[in-house]
């Protein structure tokens, strides 16, 4: 049951569009996907027949989801694609991303955006992916190991902590904040049971807390984008004009095509709905931050390994890859990390991910971790079992089953056509399952 207070609202905003609006909720929502840039010729291995492409994201299309459930796909779990609501995937397309920029997603769970955005940072960029709940911040982890991606850090705190670590420091944020959800009551019924007026005055009291953090967190001369799956313009059009007059920024007008309009008074920004644009309701809003831009120094975190356990990981590194180790280690209670010269220290942060995780050393042995798995190729690995998308041994394998093997002992990798998917084990002629038991299915 629809609320009236949100009814009410929705005809104020649509007038005599809203009988058109409340038909699209009862239609069925539309799934889609972005491919991962760093796993080439995916398309090749898709069914055509069933996908098409997004009306303006590049790399971005729309599945049937009851013929085609890419989700159970094994190329899923090889970090080919990211699943995505079409109108979500709008926000990494507005953001012009340079190369080298360093980024914060502040409120980056399950990781849509993040996924998008470090995908298109090459290994000089950065990209701080954050989430305040433990969890979603886990979930994040867990989907910024599947898309390979080397450049990214996870966090899990409260954003205004990171404003006294990082001021000045981002070149880009992405505010996606917590929100009513009014955009979501087609694809969750949860939300319009959990919708009030005072979830929307909650949401956009923590909204402020965020602009004002994220104001304080970029560059000036930098961007924010900042969005919401909600239609009232509380936690929309005001939060942007409460940033216009408290700080000295401007809008960045968004091109709008395919049913997408502008913000109420506010042409700059973008407001989707289910009756214009395919995909569910969300706001969109770019704000360039005025003033010089300026390199703000702060502490790298430094490279830091016994020389026991750098031994242990130039061992796997010669004997299975043929890869050279990474240069610099970061090694926290035996988990080792490849970092990035340019990772800040967070003193005081809960860091979940510090880059890419490669494995553990324990019992005078290293290892290797699924997230260095997925950030393999055929060309780097001594020894490999290579299996079509179909064929039996590859549901086998993500089931947990040993499969039958023909290599030489030790380390090698299971490819699903091009695409890594785990390590495995070889002993006695069996290829011993190293696929993380929490994934297995
Ligand atoms: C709309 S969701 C983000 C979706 C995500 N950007 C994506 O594209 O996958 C909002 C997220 O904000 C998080 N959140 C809520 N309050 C927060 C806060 N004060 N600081 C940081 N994150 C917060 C929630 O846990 C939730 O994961």
């Amino acid at each position: 049951m629809m609320n009236e207070l949100f009814e009410k609202q929705m005809k104020d905003i649509l007038k005599d569009e809203y009988d058109d609006f409340m038909v699209s909720l009862t239609q069925p929502n539309i799934k889609a996907f972005y491919l991962n840039p760093q796993k080439k010729n995916v398309l090749d291995y898709l069914n055509q027949e069933y996908i098409k492409p997004h009306v303006v994201v590049k790399d971005g299309y729309y599945f049937d989801y009851e013929h085609y459930p890419l989700g159970k796909s094994p190329f899923f779990a090889c970090g080919a694609y990211y699943i995505q609501e079409p109108s979500a995937m709008l926000v990494s397309h507005f953001l012009d991303v340079k190369e080298d920029d360093y980024i914060l997603d502040m409120c980056a769970a399950p990781g849509g955006k993040t996924c998008a955005v470090a995908s298109r940072l090459s290994q000089q960029g950065l990209m701080i992916a954050n989430d305040i709940v433990s969890l979603r911040a886990k979930i994040l982890s867990e989907n910024v190991e599947r898309f390979a991606l080397q450049n990214t850090i996870v966090t899990n705190c409260d954003p205004l902590q990171l404003t006294k670590t990082l001021p000045g420091f981002f070149d880009k944020i992405i505010l996606d904040a917590p929100c009513s959800g009014e955009g979501m009551f087609r694809k969750n019924d949860q939300a319009i049971e959990t919708w009030s007026i005072e979830k929307v005055n909650e949401c956009a009291y923590i909204q402020i807390q965020l602009l004002d953090a994220a104001m304080l967190l970029l560059k000036p001369g930098g961007q924010l984008i900042y969005s919401t799956c909600t239609y009232n313009t509380i936690e929309n059009e005001q939060q942007i004009q409460y940033l216009l007059d408290q700080y000295d920024c401007s809008l960045i007008p968004l091109k709008k095509s395919h049913g997408m309009m502008p913000g109420i008074d506010m042409e700059e920004a973008i407001r989707l709905y289910p009756h214009h644009y395919q995909g569910e309701g969300h706001f969109i809003a770019l704000i360039q931050k005025h003033g010089e831009a300026a390199t703000t120094k702060v502490k790298a975190l430094k490279p830091t390994i016994s020389k026991q356990n750098q031994k242990l990981v130039q061992d796997f590194y010669s004997q299975y890859l043929n890869l050279k180790a990474p240069q610099y280690l970061y090694d926290n209670n035996n988990h080792i990390y490849a970092l990035l010269p340019q990772f800040p220290e967070l003193k005081g942060i809960r860091v979940l991910r510090n880059g890419l995780y490669l494995g553990e050393c324990k019992k005078n042995r290293f290892e290797p971790s699924l997230a260095l798995a997925l950030t393999l190729h055929h060309e780097d690995v001594k020894q490999s079992y290579t299996f079509h998308e179909n064929d039996l041994k590859v549901r086998q394998y993500m089931h947990g089953e040993a499969i039958e093997g023909s290599n030489q002992k030790g380390y090698g990798v299971i490819f699903v056509e091009d695409y890594p998917l785990s390590f495995y084990k070889e002993s006695q002629h069996q290829a011993k399952n190293l696929y993380p038991k929490g994934l297995r299915r």
